[in-house]
């Protein structure tokens, strides 16, 4: 993928609506390009109504919302890839299709690079031996990690990223949030991702944005200065994870 675009998120003003519900509430959020931006808050405070409006999936809300340069009213970017919270598996596909179907439109999936690279996703997300499977055959944190495979597939520029870790163990959760760090590194990506979970929040991201209340509105932003490759141990992590903890009420 390359696009002409600026590899940017830009949300100004964004308020959105569901009938009586105020989901965001004049939200206004920046991520430049190349930056690892976590989104946390409680739930229903608008999360992933904020990722939604980013992918375009959403007409109707008050402000502006642009991705990679590019107004999402106006058909947003292609540069831009998302991974939902529920997995969306083609239930009749195999986890080698359910990943190839990320694959940018146009590349021949029989090609043997594609193939390559759809078995490199698959190791990458450790299911090396399960290419083959149905995801009635999967577990619930497996399936997520074929569905966070299909995002990579696309070699976004900007990637959403909706709890793509919520479903694995703790020891899989760690391998995956370092593999997700290799790809953002080697790519240079600019990531928004939405958690519940403070530490990964931390660990991840260069800011993370506290989304409070409902209506969603932005509650703090705390800068996580920690050097990188991170120890999940540095003191500036755990300052971080307080300062998140704290803007959290908890
Ligand atoms: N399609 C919809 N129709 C009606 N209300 C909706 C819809 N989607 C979201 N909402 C409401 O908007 C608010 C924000 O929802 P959203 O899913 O964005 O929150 P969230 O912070 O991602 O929550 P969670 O952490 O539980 O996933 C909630 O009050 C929710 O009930």
């Amino acid at each position: 993928m390359s696009s002409t675009g600026d590899h940017t998120l830009a949300v100004e003003g964004l308020t959105k609506r569901y009938g009586d519900t105020v989901a965001l509430d004049g939200v206004d959020l920046t991520v430049e390009e190349g930056e690892f931006v976590a989104v946390v808050g409680p739930s229903g405070c608008g999360k992933s109504t904020l990722l939604r409006v980013l992918s375009g999936l959403e007409e109707h809300f008050e402000g502006r919302a642009a991705v990679d340069g590019v107004d999402v009213r106006d058909g947003g970017s292609d540069a831009v890839g998302m991974v939902f919270q529920e997995p969306r598996l083609l239930a009749w596909a195999d986890v080698r299709e359910n990943v190839a179907v990320g694959l940018p439109s146009g590349v021949d999936r029989g090609d043997a690079a594609a193939r390559d690279r759809v078995d490199d996703l698959i190791e990458t997300v450790g299911l090396d031996g399960f290419a083959g499977s149905r995801p009635s055959e999967l577990s619930g944190g497996m399936a997520q990690r074929v569905s966070l495979a299909r995002g990579l597939a696309y070699r976004p520029e900007v990637l959403l990223l909706d709890e793509p870790f919520s479903a694995l163990d703790q020891l899989t959760k760690y391998e995956q949030q370092d593999n997700l760090l290799e790809v953002w590194a080697e790519q240079g990506t600019t990531i928004a991702l939405v958690t519940h979970d403070v530490e990964e929040a931390a660990y991840l991201a260069d800011r993370v944005v506290v989304l409070g209340g409902q209506p969603g509105t932005v509650e703090t932003v705390v800068d996580v200065d920690a050097p990188r490759p991170r120890d999940r141990t540095d003191p500036e992590l755990l300052a971080a994870r307080d300062a998140i903890t704290d803007a959290l009420g908890l």
